[in-house]
């Protein structure tokens, strides 16, 4: 194409290089509104973003129509509400994002007796799992990472027990009055049990009910490592990270837990402050 075509096709003084430019502008553009778009997909986000396309267009149009007021409101109201908008709905992972600049390598030193009492949790958990796997059993098993789950504490029943295969198998025994809902440990012992957790809003698969959705919804919001038995396939899955691992055995599921707190190290130390949540471990198959 001569420049002269160039100039007739892009208006006067248009060159390759602002062509090229051009091209890669829209295409960075594009792609990051598909990421975007996948990111949000199935979310409230979504309905959110539809909801600002319209105002959108409301404000095109009513720059067109040249409704001066109306048009200086619905870009005022846009400019604002975008931007809280964003910080709202995506605060979860914006406070993972921070979290993680913060780096690891403060946060995350074990001590001694941490890192032999969350050895000791892992194994309880793994062992009760078996068993309330083999029994058909349900359990919602919640490991307190970097971030703290004070206000998940909050809505069950405040305990502060050594963690013991026996005592997870009374608690979740079906009738018992703290069998709903989950147990939270923190530092190898329990410190609460039926607590509710937040519900995924993502779409999951049919057989799964409210206990894998209350699992992925907390594994969504932070750190923590969820473990879910089914009570109606008796399957064992691990939720961490906004992602559900199913089927998990016996040694699966130690060496998970294992990686995610004794060798990622991420156990808060005793005197560690209420720290934002983070997020660490790589991403598991759904
Ligand atoms: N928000 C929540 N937080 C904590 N626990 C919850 C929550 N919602 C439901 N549960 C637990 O899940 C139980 C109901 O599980 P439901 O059968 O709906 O889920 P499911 O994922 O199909 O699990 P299962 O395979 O064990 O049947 C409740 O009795 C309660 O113990």
């Amino acid at each position: 194409m001569t420049t002269e075509a160039l100039d007739y096709l892009l208006g006067p003084g248009t060159r390759w290089r602002d062509l090229g430019l051009a091209v890669v502008d829209t295409g960075v553009v594009s792609y990051l509104f598909y990421r975007m778009l996948l990111l949000i997909r199935g979310t409230k986000a979504l309905n959110v973003l539809v909801g600002l396309s319209v105002l959108g267009v409301a404000y095109l149009a009513s720059q067109l129509a040249g409704l001066v007021t109306l048009n200086w409101l619905l870009g005022h109201f846009l400019t604002y509400s975008f931007m809280f908008g964003v910080i709202v709905l995506f605060q979860a992972d914006i406070r993972r994002g921070l979290a993680h600049l913060g780096g690891r390598g403060i946060l995350s030193w074990l001590q001694p007796g941490d890192r032999a009492a969350q050895v000791g949790a892992v194994e309880a958990v793994v062992r009760a799992s078996v068993d309330f796997s083999r029994r058909k059993v349900g359990a919602l098993i919640v490991f307190e990472r970097l971030a703290d789950l004070y206000d998940v504490m909050d809505t069950g029943v405040r305990l502060d027990s050594a963690l013991t295969p026996e005592l997870l198998g009374s608690i979740f025994h079906n009738g018992g009055p703290l069998h709903d809902g989950a147990v939270v440990i923190q530092r190898g012992r329990i410190v609460a049990a039926r607590c509710l957790l937040p519900l995924t809003q993502r779409e999951a698969a049919p057989e799964l009910g409210t206990r894998h959705r209350a699992a992925l919804g907390l594994a969504e919001e932070v750190d923590a490592a969820v473990v879910v038995v089914s009570e109606e396939r008796g399957e064992i899955s691990l939720a961490v990270d906004g992602q559900l691992t199913r089927r998990l055995d016996e040694h699966a599921l130690r060496e998970r837990l294992l990686a995610l707190l004794v060798e990622d190290g991420p156990s808060r130390p005793a005197a560690a402050p209420r720290s934002g949540p983070r997020r660490k471990e790589p991403r598991a198959a759904i």
